[in-house]
């Protein structure tokens, strides 16, 4: 479990839930419950904190994407559930360019009371993510966004933070005894912040991995040779049980808002009838990201290298 041995070293623990799972209703699938693996997080974060510095996370925030200012308020309302110290700069649409984004970051490099940085995602058109992201100070990077964190989880040398949606990932197989080494993990997408790393953590701890994409040939028959499968498409309910190899883990990494208002993920909730378990939209993956940022806020403030 080298992937979790700064945050070990640091304190935190992954609390086991294997025994205490629910069932999907009517069948014999676990519900791999992400809310309630986050506030053991929490809880762990609140206990940890005492007597030292109150990790801060400072979070810039550009435009007026509505899917954005609700993510950002889950994440300072969780830092404060946490103890923690949040500040947020928020950019309107006509204020934003590369140039008042980089000065903000370069405050926040030299602020010693910062422990991490984040740019929330997507940017407005007018600016280049990359150019902005190589800005923020490598042990500020509590996103895992950076060459310098992609590749220490890449090497396996696990310095740097780990992007929040794959740790969140990981942390959840282990908390439901998922075993991982020698299985056919299968990744259905390949972007920086969730199917790159998320590929490279599966390899690292013994996966078989296939990373599948828009481009992939026969992408049902991947699946369906899939022991954990993680759906990070973008399309709604596109991954249904015609994908699952029976007793498959099913991690659903989408998130989008139905015409009612409901939301949903890449997985369709008929997956239930074959899978042994499944990360559902809302209540997953979600959560555990936000739970991610905020141990590694910690680390970036109590782990120092
Ligand atoms: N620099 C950056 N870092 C990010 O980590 C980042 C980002 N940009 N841009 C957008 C995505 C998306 N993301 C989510 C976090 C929590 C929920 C979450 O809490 N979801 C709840 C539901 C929330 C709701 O009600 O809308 C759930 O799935 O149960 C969802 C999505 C972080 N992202």
């Amino acid at each position: 479990m080298k992937f979790f041995s700064r945050a070990q070293k640091t304190g935190f623990v992954i609390p086991d839930l294997s025994k205490t799972a629910a069932f999907y209703e009517g069948t014999n699938c676990k519900i791999m419950n992400g809310k309630a693996l986050s506030a053991q997080f929490i809880s762990q974060a609140q206990t940890l904190r005492n007597g030292k510095k109150i990790p801060c996370l400072a979070v810039i925030l550009t435009g007026d994407n509505p899917a954005s200012h609700v993510y950002v308020k889950n994440k300072i309302k969780i830092f404060n559930e946490a103890g923690f110290e949040s500040q947020s700069f928020y950019l309107s649409s006509a204020d934003t360019s590369e140039e008042k984004i980089i000065s903000i970051i370069h405050k926040l490099n030299n602020d010693k009371n910062v422990d991490g940085i984040l740019v929330q995602l997507p940017l407005p058109k007018n600016v280049n993510v990359e150019k902005i992201l190589n800005e923020i100070l490598p042990e500020k990077d509590v996103d895992g966004f950076l060459a310098q964190s992609i590749g220490s989880l890449a090497t396996g040398e696990f310095t740097h933070a780990i992007a929040c949606t794959p740790f969140g990932v990981l942390a959840m197989l282990y908390s439901y005894g998922v075993e991982i080494s020698g299985k056919n993990a299968v990744v259905v997408g390949r972007s920086n912040i969730v199917g790159k790393p998320m590929s490279l953590l599966l390899l690292s701890t013994d996966a078989t991995v296939t990373i599948a994409h828009s481009k992939t040939k026969q992408l049902k028959e991947i699946c369906q040779n899939a022991d954990i499968l993680i759906a990070a498409i973008g399309k709604p309910e596109f991954i249904d049980k015609s994908y699952i190899k029976k007793n498959a883990v099913v991690v659903d990494v989408g998130i989008h808002r139905k015409e009612n208002g409901k939301l949903c993920g890449d997985v369709h909730t008929n997956v239930t009838e074959v899978a042994q378990a499944l990360s559902p939209v809302p209540g997953g993956v979600g959560p555990m990201t936000i739970a991610m940022l905020m141990l590694n806020t910690a680390l970036a403030a109590w782990a120092k290298n």
